[in-house]
């Protein structure tokens, strides 16, 4: 299966290795430009190189999973079986990415999207074909599960057939109804925010909060260094979703994480967020 991974970013290189290290898999890795593509891949190297220095897989194995790669712009997916959109969180750009993928596939690929927290339908609203919701966790390549979600019309046997590409390539489906943020987000995401507007409040310092929450309730991370993995930036696209999708607004976002995004403060991607990475 030739697999289609539009957006080479934090989830998207992720992503394009988790199908890359699967045996009949090969892998179209996109971006807008090309050096963001090759940004991508160059990640997957150095999680490959890892590997290999760990003695997990051999040489010839790391080198066989990065020639299964192919970088570029989307116009390289004319093979693809399957393309699955992981840009940035925004309705329009996701619309739009299919609407121009409609004439770059084949008929019959699917099309699947790792929204966190939009509406599947809505994504599909005007496409020539349905889209399901495959979403992946961070860090892609090893966390295991994947929200299948479908959409209004998102026919039973393409919700089936993408669980069981999870599956193949070593993942564990849920499958999920269309919700504001879907089960993982709708609980995690706000207890982030929560955990934001504490630290704010100066209940705790930083490293506080993130201690009190390992050791009290045994999370393997905290809160707010979370935040920093996942990206600041998404955590609050997908607050505001939740917020903006349920009316409720125990759901709005917290001062001090618009105020981060707007600084360009995004966590770990940018070497900066609630804590610093330089
Ligand atoms: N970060 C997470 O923990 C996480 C987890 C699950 C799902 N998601 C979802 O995955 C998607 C991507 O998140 P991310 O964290 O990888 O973001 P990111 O900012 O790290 O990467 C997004 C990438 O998409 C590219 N892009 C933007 N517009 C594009 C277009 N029109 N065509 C092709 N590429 C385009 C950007 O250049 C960038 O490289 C979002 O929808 C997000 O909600 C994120």
């Amino acid at each position: 299966m030739i697999v289609g991974v539009i957006g080479a970013g934090t989830m998207g290189s992720g992503i394009a290795q988790a199908f890359a290290m699967t045996e009949g898999y090969e892998v179209r890795l996109c971006d807008i430009k090309e050096e963001f593509a090759q940004a991508g891949f160059a990640k997957i190297q150095k999680n490959i190189n890892f590997l290999v220095g760990k003695e997990k897989i051999t040489k010839e194995a790391g080198d066989k999973i990065l020639s299964k790669i192919k970088v570029g712009l989307s116009n390289i997916c004319t093979d693809c079986d399957l393309v699955v959109e992981v840009a940035l969180e925004k309705m329009e750009i996701k619309k739009e990415i299919f609407k121009e993928l409609e004439n770059i596939v084949p008929k019959d690929c699917i099309f699947a999207s790792n929204t966190s927290s939009l509406s599947i339908t809505r994504i599909s609203e005007g496409l020539d074909r349905p889209v399901v919701g495959m979403h992946f966790f961070n860090p892609a390549d090893r966390m295991k599960l994947v929200e299948v979600i479908g959409g209004k019309n998102t026919p039973a046997e393409l919700v089936k057939k993408i669980e069981e590409i999870a599956v193949e390539i070593g993942k564990t489906p849920v499958q999920v109804k269309e919700a504001p943020g879907f089960v993982v987000n709708r609980i995690l995401i706000p207890m982030i925010n929560e955990a934001i507007n504490v630290w704010d409040a100066g209940t705790a310092d930083a490293e506080g909060v993130d201690t009190a929450m390992v050791l009290g309730c045994a999370h393997p991370m905290g809160p707010l260094h979370l935040a920093d993995l996942i990206g600041l930036d998404i955590c609050l696209a997908i607050m505001e979703v939740i917020h903006n999708e349920t009316g409720d607004d125990k759901y709005i976002p917290a001062p001090k994480l618009k105020e981060l995004v707007a600084a360009g403060k995004l966590g770990k991607k940018t070497g900066e967020g609630i804590f610093s990475y330089k």
